[in-house]
């Protein structure tokens, strides 16, 4: 029997009456009833012509079903995929580049091409511990060995060997390396090969990897580890760089506390602690993290005087008595480019551009649907700003049936297992105990999706990027 909460919430609460009337209608939903069981497997929402069975994205797109949206109070609403699009556009220019030096340039994007300032390897080099010989052996060899890092050693003559180690330099006139497991001293210290000595093996001759001048990193390039190596081989100490975008966040909210328990209808701000870390593994640099109560003059004036690239606010952005983010949009004279998305949870979330520069994004309070904010409106704006690439969008089969809302995409966090995406519980707005498990959420279209549908996959940035790569 399934654990009480443990049904796959379809938030009935979520839908107004008409969309919660035509999901049961359609067989789909499950609707908690207090006993916490949901017996066995029940049917998928039937793809009807509302626009289940079209391709996701397309359903708003034709004239009759924003019709349709219409009559269900969501007019202003931004299909999901198109959502993101506009997010992903909204910036009119990234910043100017910056010189980063390599320590604090790990996920930024290269400004310019990065060409080699050095040959590599720089020198003849021996690429294993051994004997660089010269001409047929045995081989004399010398008191002296050469070490990596030393100078130039002085050129072998035929019938010479020296001990070498890997990355020494190589000794003018040398025909190979002979590796030790290769080769044996007699009692006069000549060297015997025990193999065939093939010319010039185990030496990387100066430029095989690359000459002085060779491009090695287009622009646009992210810089992850790897490129922070080669910069360093190829002998860089700065790289040009689009800087990180400035983001800041607006926790509101008078029902919030920062520590303890909840107590007296109050509740713990799960967004605040949330939220930076999920923007700095987005590519933003946090500058500030405000808790504003519900106060909109408060909300008013950081607005006003913040310099941020984006604002990220959360909570008020519904129409409630205290839901002051509309309204002190539209006194700043701000541009609403979104207002609103046809995605659950989330779908309150909003985009405004608020300066020439600047923009916001509106984060609903309820946890989960600020979650589904960040990734469809935060994400893709931040990209833009930070100069990266669109990921390669891909898909895997679900799991086990999803219902889905009727005419949104709805977002659930899921596990990937076994090249299956595997839906989890507690996926309810107003829970994170689902995605705090989650290694991505799927993209469940309108209508919902069957066992082997194979769904869009958001990636979580940690579940790619790795957590320390989120927190330079
Ligand atoms: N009449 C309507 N009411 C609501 C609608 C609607 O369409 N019509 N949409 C609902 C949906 S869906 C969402 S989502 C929320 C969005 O509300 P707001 O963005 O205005 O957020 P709040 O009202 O401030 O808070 C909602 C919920 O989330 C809790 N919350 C807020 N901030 C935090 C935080 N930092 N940490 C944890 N929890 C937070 C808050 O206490 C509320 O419970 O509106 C619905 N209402
Ligand atoms: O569905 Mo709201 O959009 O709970 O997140």
């Amino acid at each position: 029997m399934t654990a009480p909460g443990q049904y796959e919430e379809v938030d009935l609460d979520d839908l107004d009456v008409d969309e919660a009337l035509a999901l049961v209608k359609e067989g789909g939903a499950q609707v908690p009833d207090g006993s916490g069981a949901t017996g066995g497997s029940p049917a998928v929402p039937q793809p009807s012509p509302r626009g289940g069975s079209r391709e996701h994205g397309e359903h708003a797109a034709d004239g009759t079903s924003r019709a349709r949206a219409a009559e269900h109070g969501h007019h202003r609403a931004t299909p999901w995929p198109e959502a993101r699009a506009l997010a992903g556009r909204a910036p009119r220019r990234p910043d100017a580049p910056v010189s980063v030096s390599l320590d604090a340039a790990l996920g930024l994007v290269l400004a310019a091409p990065l060409a080699a300032l050095t040959d590599l390897p720089s020198f003849d080099t021996s690429a294993m511990d051994g004997w660089a010989v010269a001409g047929p052996g045995p081989w004399d060899v010398r008191a002296e060995g050469v070490l990596a890092g030393h100078a130039e050693p002085e050129p072998l003559t035929d019938g010479e060997a020296v001990r070498i180690a890997t990355g020494a330099r190589i000794p003018q006139d040398v025909t190979a390396v002979i590796r030790s497991e290769h080769g044996r001293t007699d009692e006069k210290e000549r060297l015997h090969a025990t193999r065939e000595v093939v010319p010039g093996q185990d030496i990387r001759p100066r430029g095989q990897e690359c000459r002085s001048g060779d491009p090695l990193l287009q622009r646009g390039t992210v810089v992850t580890p790897a490129v922070l190596g080669l910069a360093a081989a190829a002998g860089y100490d700065t790289v040009s760089a689009l800087p990180r975008p400035r983001a800041e966040v607006l926790v509101l909210g008078d029902e919030l506390l920062t520590e303890g328990l909840p107590h007296d209808g109050l509740i713990r701000d799960a967004l605040g602690p949330m939220l930076p870390s999920w923007l700095r593994a987005l590519g933003a640099d946090v500058i500030a993290v405000r808790r504003l109560g519900d106060d909109a003059e408060a909300l008013r004036k950081a607005l006003k005087n913040s310099d941020a690239d984006l604002v990220v606010t959360t909570g008020g952005t519904a129409a409630g008595p205290v839901d002051h983010v509309h309204p002190t949009l539209r006194r700043l004279g701000a541009e609403l480019l979104v207002d609103g998305v046809k995605v659950r949870p989330g779908h309150p979330m909003l985009l405004a551009r608020t300066k020439e520069n600047q923009h916001l994004v509106g984060l609903p309070g309820n946890p989960l649907a600020a979650v589904s904010g960040l990734l469809t409106l935060a994400e893709p704006l931040l990209r833009t700003l930070a100069g990266r690439a669109a990921p390669e969008t891909y898909t895997l089969p679900l799991k086990e049936t999803v219902h889905g809302h009727p005419y949104d995409t709805r977002l659930i966090p899921v596990v990937l297992r076994e090249d299956r995406a595997v839906p989890l519980h507690y996926n309810g707005p107003a829970m994170l105990r689902g995605i705090a498990v989650a290694d991505a959420l799927a993209v469940v279209p309108p209508g919902g999706a069957r066992p082997g549908q194979e769904l869009e996959i958001l990636d979580l940035p940690w579940a790619t990027a790795g957590i320390e790569v989120c927190f330079t």
